[in-house]
């Protein structure tokens, strides 16, 4: 087994580079205005620039213009998009760079719906998250069971929603997944990160890698 991790919504240079430091696969950027972990493209772009060599910098996204992304991808550098809205599966190219797309998972019919997008436009990746009022970041968790549905076909998928460095291995035993994901699991406040949580949460989910 060989999950990625990604730490959402940072904002801060320093959360970045601890981060990357504790072994982070990729950073997620908020560019969604409603966001308590949203930062401007000036920032954004130093935050960016923070990549080592082989990271992943993923600017997060809900039912924003194509256009609007489309610069914040070149002017930031972003690797990939996360469509964290209602985009239809239409929506999920021409950016360039792959696309996750997130889901909220309330049930089942949640997951069949997630199918709808394998194989749409440049979707790489499902990331799969809580149900929590608004759009992400609510700390909220999901059955865990239903993701087999999807890792049992080889869809590469996210696990996110309500993570924190203390139930992180059993979402990653339960799920099997590419990868997780984790906003406000390893924070102090909103857009702050914990940096010794975000070590915890690291070594927790790369400890599994190492077991295998
Ligand atoms: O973090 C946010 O504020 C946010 C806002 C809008 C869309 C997505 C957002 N974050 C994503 O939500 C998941 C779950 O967050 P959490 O760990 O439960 O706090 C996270 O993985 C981010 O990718």
């Amino acid at each position: 087994m060989n999950v990625r991790v990604k730490i959402c919504g940072i904002t801060r240079s320093e959360d970045a580079r601890a981060a990357w430091d504790a072994g982070a696969d990729a950073l997620g950027l908020n560019f969604y205005p409603r966001s308590p972990r949203y930062v401007e493209p000036g920032p954004a772009a130093a935050l960016a620039r923070t990549r080592p060599a082989l990271g992943s910098v993923v600017g997060v996204f809900v039912n924003e213009s194509p256009v609007t992304i489309l610069a914040r991808v070149r002017e930031c550098g972003l690797t990939a998009v996360q469509l964290h809205g209602d985009e239809p599966p239409e929506a999920c190219m021409g950016y360039g760079v792959p696309v996750i797309k997130a889901l909220r998972v309330r049930g089942e019919e949640d997951v069949e719906r997630a199918r709808t997008y394998v194989g749409a436009g440049d979707v790489a990746a499902l990331l799969l998250d809580g149900a929590a009022p608004g759009y992400g970041g609510g700390g909220v968790t999901f059955d865990w069971g239903l993701v087999a549905r999807l890792t049992d076909a080889g869809v590469p998928v996210l696990v996110a929603g309500g993570l924190t460095p203390g139930n992180v291995a059993e979402a990653i035993r339960a799920t099997r997944p590419y990868g997780v994901d984790v906003a406000s699991g390893v924070e102090s406040s909103p857009g702050i990160k914990d940096v010794d949580a975000v070590r915890t949460f690291i070594r927790a989910a790369k400890a599994l890698n190492l077991g295998e």
